[in-house]
């Protein structure tokens, strides 16, 4: 295959910077059409883009020009469209969550493992940025002794009005959840979720910022500040302490600039900025294993043990108690 020819369902803020990174920056893919759940917005989209456009998302995910689809959509669409790839037999990367609720990811990987073939890659890019892949290599190299504490912090500008608590844990801290499991190579034992006192520039269903406490099934113990109306900029932190030394995550900078009698350094304020490098690097990967016929990344079962602890972490918050994290076991399928 000369070049993979993908179906992008999703045509919201990352979907169309999925749509320019692919078609101007990386190599070996284009998207050759679109289409969103408002239809008439996906159609608008393509235009705009000069690709096709599909009114309705399955026509577009089951068209025979489609090699592997990308999906974009707003959380609670997720389900429907990589079912639908699934079916069709099409690699899909999908924008994490994989599903907000743990039990539509379960249907994702018994639908997945029955189509006999793994097909699906979970957008959590954080995986790929240099300072988690550092940390990671720190901890992996034995050097520093065992990771014993982390502290984190997850900081944006602001959300959109509809956030309510249950999206800071499923939406966003499932970034941690994944990026944490997969840099210590162990699933979690309980969740705990604390409250702060509540700046009132969020939404007003929203308790803004939240402490997630995550304990590994071997005992490491994490922190999380969630905050995501800070009003400033968008702050991403990771400290490990270990048995004998600190790591922490470095952060990338902007140059900083000495003018009218005082120092100063910008900042980053959304994701895109901060994590380009990674959303690049992680769409390139799957562009690459898709035309060679592999699942290089995070699987189906990555995103269904997430959204297994983000529940207990939401019940948590909810109760005010402290959750076990109870997974299934992982079947072999996803062993290999
Ligand atoms: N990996 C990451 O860091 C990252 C970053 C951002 C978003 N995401 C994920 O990607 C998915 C999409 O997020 P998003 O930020 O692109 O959402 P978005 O709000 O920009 O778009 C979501 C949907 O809203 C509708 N919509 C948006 N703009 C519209 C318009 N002008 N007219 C009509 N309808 C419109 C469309 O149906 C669209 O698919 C989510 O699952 C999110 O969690 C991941
Ligand atoms: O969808 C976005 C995205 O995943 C960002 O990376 C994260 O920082 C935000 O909190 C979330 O709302």
């Amino acid at each position: 295959m000369s070049e993979l020819r993908i179906g992008l369902v999703g045509t919201g803020g990352i979907g169309r910077t999925h749509i320019e990174r692919i078609n101007n920056t990386l190599q070996g893919g284009k998207v050759v059409a679109c289409a969103d759940p408002v239809g008439a917005f996906g159609l608008s989209v393509a235009e705009k883009y000069g690709i096709k456009g599909f009114e309705n998302p399955i026509d577009m995910i089951n068209d025979p020009e489609i090699d592997a689809v990308m999906c974009t959509t707003a959380d609670p669409y997720h389900e429907e469209y990589v079912l639908a790839s699934i079916a069709a037999g099409k690699y899909v990367f999908c924008e994490k969550p994989l599903a907000p609720k743990a039990d539509a990811c379960k249907r994702i990987v018994e639908a997945e493992m029955k189509a006999g073939k793994k097909l699906v890659q979970v957008g959590f890019m954080r995986r790929y940025d240099e300072g988690y892949k550092q940390l990671k290599a720190a901890v992996d190299s034995g050097k520093y002794g065992e990771a014993l504490l982390l502290h984190c912090a997850h900081r944006n500008p602001s959300v959109p009005a509809d956030w309510d608590n249950s999206m800071a844990v499923e939406n966003s801290m499932v970034h941690e959840i994944d990026v944490l499991r997969w840099l210590l190579g162990e699933d979690y034992a309980t969740a705990e979720v604390r409250y702060g006192k509540s700046t009132n520039n969020g939404p007003k269903d929203l308790h803004d910022p939240q402490i997630m406490i995550l304990t590994t099934k071997s005992g490491v113990r994490i922190d999380v500040e969630s905050f995501v109306n800070n009003k400033n900029d968008y702050d991403i932190k990771c400290e490990i302490v270990c048995d004998g030394a600190v790591l922490n995550m470095p952060k990338p900078n902007y140059i900083s600039v000495n003018a009218n009698a005082t120092t100063g350094q910008a900042m980053y304020t959304d994701c895109f900025q901060r994590f380009a490098d990674a959303y690049n690097a992680e769409i390139q990967t799957w562009i690459n294993a898709s035309k060679a016929g592999y699942v290089d990344g995070p699987t189906a079962w990555d995103g269904y043990c997430c959204q297994v602890a983000a529940a207990a972490a939401s019940k948590a918050r909810e109760t005010q108690t402290i959750v076990p994290v109870e997974y299934d076991e992982m079947p072999d399928f996803y062993k290999k």
